[in-house]
């Protein structure tokens, strides 16, 4: 499937009314749902109305659930925990994050020589994702091995460095982007993102996204980097692959209409639905509707599928 929109002759986007019959035509045409997490099923800390009972009908209903985050800070192992906290029994398998994304392309797709290294922007969930493949990685949350005012002393090319990644880091500093900086300069060096988002939704506001942790490497090298979070074609084909999903079969479920509803859209699946619990507004959904970007349907909030 190609990774562009098919805009043509798409309906307006439909807020589905909750009448039962509706809700139930409407579920009864999909045998997967790919959710996003936050501003889908829970805001910050927050789990939102009615989401544990929505997912245990859609479960009971035989569909099979993905979670899908582009949240790079935690690993599929501390996200299903995030889900048991709220009383949501989630495998871990059941999660796909934009950093196991990453590091199943740089193992797999890529494949990383033997004996190189990666050097990390990002937080845990990164670091956690690359130990599991087995990729050797340095950088990431542990802190500089040199005083910051003596990082020039320190930049310049490795040739350990096979590529520099970047994820939502809330420790980001200018040395490590020094030293980012220095490694691409080589232009064998790859630079990737586990995530390109301009914003970071946290506590009802909008806070400086993983994107903004990639983009002063941009500026400085005049590179860009390939990113494997949604909407990214890479991460649709992953998970194709690790759940057989049948996109003919399947709905993406999603607050953000640049990274969730672009994901469902540019693969091709059968449906996405919108919430208005997070970032776009129905305003936006509307908007983007005009240009034959926005949802299939959407929703005041997840627990509105109960009907
Ligand atoms: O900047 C980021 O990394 C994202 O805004 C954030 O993590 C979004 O995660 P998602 O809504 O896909 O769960």
């Amino acid at each position: 499937m190609g990774s562009e929109v098919n805009t043509a002759a798409r309906a307006a986007p439909r807020k589905l009314t909750g009448k039962k019959q509706e809700i139930d035509a409407f579920i009864d045409q999909f045998d997967y749902f790919l959710f996003d997490c936050d501003g889908v099923l829970w805001q910050g800390n927050v789990l939102l109305p009615k989401v544990v009972e929505t997912l245990e009908m859609l479960r009971n209903k035989g569909k099979k659930l993905v979670f899908v985050t582009n949240n790079s800070s935690k690993s599929r192992e501390a996200y299903s925990k995030k889900f048991a906290q709220f009383g949501i029994p989630v495998l871990v398998d059941e999660v796909f994050g934009s950093s196991y994304s990453t590091a199943i392309a740089i193992s797999r797709v890529y494949k990383i020589p033997p004996g190189k290294r990666v050097f990390v922007i990002g937080e845990e969930g990164i670091e956690h994702e690359l130990a599991a493949e087995g990729i050797s990685y340095f950088g990431g949350s542990a802190p500089l091995p040199f005083p910051e005012e003596d990082v020039a002393e320190h930049v310049g090319p490795d040739p350990s460095v096979w590529a520099v990644v970047t994820g939502l880091d809330r420790k980001i500093s200018y040395a490590k982007f020094a030293i980012a900086g220095g490694y691409l300069q080589d232009p064998n060096v790859h630079f990737f993102a586990t995530n390109i988002d301009s914003t970071f939704p946290t506590h009802g506001k909008l806070l400086p996204g993983a994107g903004t942790c990639a983009a002063p490497l941009t500026l400085m090298t005049g590179r860009t980097p390939i990113a494997f979070g949604k909407p990214s074609q890479a991460m649709m084909d992953s998970i194709e692959q690790k759940y057989s999903l049948d996109k003919s079969k399947a709905c993406m479920v999603g607050d953000r209409l640049n990274t969730d509803i672009q994901f469902g859209l540019k693969a091709g699946l059968k449906g996405t639905l919108a919430v208005l619990t997070g970032v776009s507004k129905e305003e936006d959904i509307l908007k983007a509707g005009e240009i034959g970007e926005g949802p299939d349907v959407y929703l005041d909030c997840l627990g509105d599928l109960l009907g």
